[in-house]
């Protein structure tokens, strides 16, 4: 299933934020959006899930016309795990993550016992079963997001779109969030932070720079002292990690 962005435009007030950018994900991969705070990411992001209408350009998803077409459909295919996770009313875990399914159901639809076996599994591979019955808003952010996460896996979306995924969790969970996420072997759009990280988990970057892409490529052609300098403004020297073999990242500005 192909993600296809071809040049977005999104102002919001007066200020242009993305600007005509293009991106494509192809199939199963993993892309990575990174840039600095402010760069357009996640407004970026949200014009894709539908939470902010672009003023031009074109979103599809496996050739389906992702700014035209009614949210449901959309939820069909796609699963969202956003950057801000709090709520007006309380639900219980299972309640929310059990929204997962909503999707995939006509109005009145009950629950059944194959909605309530997706939710449990889901809640199971984010290590949050524990919690089915407590209060969601009592939750820490990192458990809230975690709650997030499973939410989308009982979607069982096609394709992932994920806003700084990892933010609020611990280094285990995230770990074992990217690896639950890589292991889905769908196409994932993925805004990141951690640069060590983004170099692990995906396979293509794009690098934000002022709502327009100011690089792309494998994290080891993105990833390097030039590019971080000029995006980041930050001095550093990009190595290979001699334990991990993974792309290592040292960073000089003091
Ligand atoms: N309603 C709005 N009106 C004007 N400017 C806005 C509005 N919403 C967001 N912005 C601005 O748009 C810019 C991009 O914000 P966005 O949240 O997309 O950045 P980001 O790259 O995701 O940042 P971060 O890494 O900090 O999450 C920011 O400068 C933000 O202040």
């Amino acid at each position: 299933m192909n993600l296809d962005v071809k040049r977005l435009s999104v102002s919001l007030g007066r200020a242009d934020i993305v600007s005509d950018l293009s991106l494509k994900v192809h199939g199963k991969q993993f892309v990575g959006l990174i840039g600095p705070n402010g760069c357009g990411k996640s407004t970026l992001l949200k014009s894709i899930y539908k939470v902010i209408k672009p003023d031009r350009g074109e979103v599809t998803l496996a050739n389906t016309d992702l700014i035209k077409s009614p949210p449901k459909k959309i939820a069909q295919m796609m699963g969202v795990v956003g950057q801000f996770n709090d709520l007006s009313f309380d639900f219980a875990v299972r309640e929310m993550v059990l929204m997962g399914r909503t999707p995939h159901k006509r109005m009145l639809d009950a629950d059944n016992a194959a909605d309530l076996a997706l939710v449990e599994q889901a809640l199971r591979q984010v290590g949050m079963e524990r919690y089915a019955d407590r209060s969601y808003l009592s939750l820490s952010g990192g458990e809230k997001q975690r709650v997030i996460l499973a939410r989308a896996l009982a979607q069982e979306p096609k394709f992932l779109v994920l806003d700084e995924p990892t933010n609020h969790l611990d280094i285990k969970y995230q770990l074992q969030i990217l690896n639950i996420v890589k292991r889905l072997d769908i196409g994932v759009l993925a805004a990141l932070h951690d640069l060590s990280l983004a170099a692990k988990y995906c396979d293509y970057l794009y690098v934000v720079k002022q709502g327009r892409i100011a690089a792309e490529g494998t994290p080891r052609e993105v990833i390097t002292r030039r590019v971080i300098a000029d995006v980041f403004e930050v001095e550093c020297e990009t190595y290979m990690n001699p334990v991990t073999g993974e792309l290592g990242i040292a960073y000089l500005t003091s």
